[in-house]
């Protein structure tokens, strides 16, 4: 059964600094939140977890492999080099959804996001290593069946990322409100989803949804592990036996 470990990242008090003393020029803003989101990738991936920059003010990780001193480590680096702080909330469960918003919960709990007072909270738990198991995390890795085809070698740059971003919001909403799911665009056409236990048939049964609705054709590869690294890793060499065999759904 699967146990996510999800951790919210969120800024400090970051809508007044932007316009403090003046309203901050957008481009540094952007490479300051571009960079930032590199880094946490960057620390997190190095202990098998994935980082998704969602909103860049907020960031959503699966983070099981890491410990709350990992977190503090993670904390005090990004004080010690950015000009803002991070808050960070973490929860475990069967679902990713109802552990995400636990996450929220507590991050929410310790003050407002824009509270001046409220600086480099660290709250929640983490799973212990002796009760992790090789399938607590399932990755679901979609993409567009011949994206460059359909889309990228054929409409104009921006009506491609339109088509694109339509399957993508169809499919983060069904996936979240019918099988407890979060989706995350990662690139290009591709979308990366924490699952709960889900089986082939609630796949192909979101494939459907999402042509229905859209009219955007989805392949997926399903992975499971005892973190975000092992299951996306599986999924993607699942996603490739999509690839070869014109399969629309592949569980590792
Ligand atoms: N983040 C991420 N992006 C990827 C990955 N694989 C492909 N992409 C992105 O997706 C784009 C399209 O590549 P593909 O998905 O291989 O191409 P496609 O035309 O859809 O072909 P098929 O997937 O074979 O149907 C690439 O330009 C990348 O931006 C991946 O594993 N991770």
């Amino acid at each position: 059964m699967t146990n996510t470990q999800v951790t919210l990242v969120q800024i400090d008090n970051y809508g007044p600094w932007t316009v403090t003393p003046e309203p901050r020029r957008e481009a540094d803003l952007q490479t300051m939140q571009s960079r930032l989101y590199a880094d946490i990738s960057q620390f997190v991936g190095n202990r098998d977890g994935y980082t998704f920059f969602t909103r860049f003010d907020n960031m959503i990780a699966v983070t099981n492999g890491l410990t709350m001193a990992d977190h503090e480590l993670l904390q005090e680096s990004v004080g010690n080099r950015y000009p803002v702080t991070l808050s960070l909330g973490v929860a475990t469960g069967t679902s990713p959804v109802q552990a995400l918003s636990d996450a929220t919960t507590v991050v929410q709990d310790a003050g407002s996001a824009q509270d001046e007072d409220r600086r480099e909270c660290l709250e929640g738990r983490t799973i212990d290593d002796p009760h992790r198991t090789d399938d607590d995390v399932q990755i679901a890795h979609f993409d567009v069946v011949d994206a460059t085809g359909q889309y990228t070698d054929e409409l104009n740059a921006f009506d491609s990322f339109i088509q694109i971003e339509q399957g993508y919001a169809e499919l983060m909403r069904h996936m979240r409100h019918a099988h407890d799911s979060l989706s995350f665009f990662v690139g290009g056409d591709n979308v990366i989803v924490v699952c709960p236990d889900l089986e082939s048939d609630d796949y192909e049964e979101a494939i459907g949804h999402v042509e229905t609705a859209v009219d955007v054709e989805l392949q997926v590869g399903v992975g499971r592990g005892s973190s975000a690294h092992d299951a996306g890793f599986a999924a993607k060499h699942a996603l490739e036996v999509c690839r070869a065999d014109g399969t629309r759904v592949e569980l590792a």
